[in-house]
């Protein structure tokens, strides 16, 4: 049986049409959400990223405010821009692309954002807001795996989930929020035994390693749902870290790379741009957009 594709592209547009028409209703109230991106060096990949998100941004009728800093800009000239970010009442979400310059300080970068706009969920504040159960900025890979995953399951409780990979902005959220789901998280990284067997085990299997096609079939569970985040360049174009081809003869349900988590990823930095516009205007949290 061929698993169902579970179409991350067309979610995406649905979820931005809504988005699209909460702005409408917020405008009647003379708001206007505005997101910031600043962008350190001249990545063309990074590029590509940050042109989407400020086209997107445009298209569900929010402010977009594109801030490109040359390779070599000293890391207190970046935290001075953060500072005027933080204190312009215009800009509702900030986002510092990653990876910054090597002589940058990550940490110290993301902890000078306003954590109420810190619409990435990196900041330790919202970091630990999650992990703790409370309100907070989620990250927005894995909010988008979640939206997935609860509209092709339902209830997640009790349901056997592996994650492989535990980045900051990606496997370690994934797993905070498949908990607070209570599904049943392991999560895997390069030193994990016998990682074929354990994938065997999962429900729901998510991939954010960075290596083309490093799921192979055999290590699914026949119907388990599979969600891959990987984003790799290769001869053959953009792939994702699952075997794809392969992949879904066994799973029931599978990301396809491109058109799967990547367009929900923009679609959900809008979608917390929006929530974190509604909190500082004191209006409830916009339905459906927050875990
Ligand atoms: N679609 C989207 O919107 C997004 C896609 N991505 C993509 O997702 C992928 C992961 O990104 P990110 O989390 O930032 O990557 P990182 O490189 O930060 O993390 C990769 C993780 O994979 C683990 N890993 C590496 N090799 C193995 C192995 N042989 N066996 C088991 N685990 C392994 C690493 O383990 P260890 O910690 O032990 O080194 C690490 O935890 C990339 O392809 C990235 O491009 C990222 C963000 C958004
Ligand atoms: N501060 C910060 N926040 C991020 O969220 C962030 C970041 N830095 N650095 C880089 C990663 C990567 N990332 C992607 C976003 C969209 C697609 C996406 O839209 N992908 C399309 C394909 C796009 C293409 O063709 O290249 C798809 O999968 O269909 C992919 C990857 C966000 N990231």
């Amino acid at each position: 049986m061929t698993a169902t594709p579970i179409d991350g592209k067309a979610f995406a547009a649905d979820l931005r049409a809504r988005i699209a028409r909460e702005v409408v209703a917020l405008a009647a109230r003379g708001i206007t959400p505005g997101l910031a991106v600043v962008l350190v060096g001249e990545d063309p990949a990074s590029q590509v990223y940050v042109r989407s998100k400020g086209k997107q941004t445009r298209e569900v009728g929010m402010n977009s405010y594109e801030h490109r800093l040359p390779a070599e800009t000293g890391e207190a000239e970046l935290l001075d821009l953060i500072a005027r970010l933080n204190a312009d009442p215009a800009v509702n979400g900030i986002l510092v692309q990653l990876p910054l310059p090597a002589h940058m300080d990550e940490a110290a970068v993301i902890g000078a954002i306003d954590p109420d706009k810190d619409v990435d969920g990196f900041h330790v504040l919202n970091v630990g807001r999650l992990a703790t159960g409370q309100k907070a900025m989620v990250p927005c890979t894995p909010l988008g795996c979640l939206m997935l995953l609860r509209d092709r399951l339902g209830d997640l409780s009790g349901r056997r989930a592996v994650v492989i990979g535990r980045s900051n902005i990606v496997g370690k959220p994934m797993a905070q929020l498949l908990l607070r789901d209570s599904a049943t998280v392991t999560i895997a990284h390069s030193r994990t035994r016998d990682l074929p067997q354990l994938c065997r085990e999962a429900e729901i299997l998510i991939a954010a390693v960075g290596r083309a096609h490093f799921v192979k079939a055999d290590w699914i569970r026949p119907g388990a749902t599979v969600i891959d985040v990987g984003i790799n360049r290769t001869e053959a174009g953009l792939v994702g870290d699952v075997d794809h081809a392969a992949a879904r003869e066994v799973a029931g349900a599978i990301t396809p790379v491109p058109g799967g988590v990547g367009p929900m990823t923009i679609a959900c930095l809008l979608a917390n741009t929006l929530t974190a516009t509604a909190r500082a205007n004191g209006l409830p949290d916009p339905e459906g957009l927050t875990p």
